[in-house]
């Protein structure tokens, strides 16, 4: 991946200290969001990554899963299947709960949005403890869909959540990576 425009993506994202509670650096995706370039060229850099990966889907955690997952969805020519917080999909739904870097949450997803044989890349804009995309995995492969791959733009490396991915057999990608968390 080109290195300038890593370096460009990286810069963008603002550090929050103590939010959204003591303790926590908040490493703020808006901000990368908010400048054309970095945006742009974060999901230049995913599709280029992985247009040639045979995916089926593209699935993206609620909420900030969404802001990258769908783009991607479209420059691939992908559909999009959002997993949601509890009550909020409409047709009939899988739930699995899982641990956050500050707190507990469930997430769903709709039974027929994953079929067997799908090949699914999962996205977010963040890596921490894995908790999130640990969940979201499990429900994808209790579905039937097959999970090889999970892109992020942010990966906290000193929170553990690349090993625990690896360990569920994903190859993970990230864009930047922020240590001293
Ligand atoms: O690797 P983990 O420890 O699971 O943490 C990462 C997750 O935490 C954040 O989402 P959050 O649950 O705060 O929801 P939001 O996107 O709706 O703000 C972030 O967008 C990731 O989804
Ligand atoms: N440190 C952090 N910054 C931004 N989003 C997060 N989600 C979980 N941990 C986070």
């Amino acid at each position: 991946m080109n290195q300038a425009s890593l370096t460009l993506i990286k810069d963008s994202i603002k550090t929050i200290p103590n939010y959204p509670k003591e303790g926590i650096m908040f490493r703020d995706v808006t901000s990368l969001m908010e400048n054309g370039e970095a945006f742009r060229l974060s999901i230049e850099l995913l599709v280029e990554q992985f247009k040639d990966g045979g995916f089926t889907k593209i699935v993206g955690t609620e909420a900030r899963g969404f802001l990258f997952g769908a783009p991607l969805a479209v420059a691939l020519g992908l559909g999009f299947v959002p997993v949601r917080k509890p009550g909020k999909l409409p047709r009939p739904t899988n739930a699995q709960s899982y641990e956050l870097e500050y707190g507990m949450d469930t997430l769903e997803i709709h039974q027929d949005a994953i079929v067997a044989g799908d090949k699914v890349l999962v996205v977010d804009d963040l890596l921490a403890t894995g908790g999130t995309i640990d969940a979201t995995v499990k429900l994808i492969r209790d579905l039937g869909g097959e999970v090889t791959d999970a892109a992020f733009v942010i990966n906290l490396p000193d929170l553990g959540g690349e090993q625990r991915l690896k360990d569920l057999g994903l190859n993970v990608l990230s864009l930047c990576e922020f240590e001293g968390d």
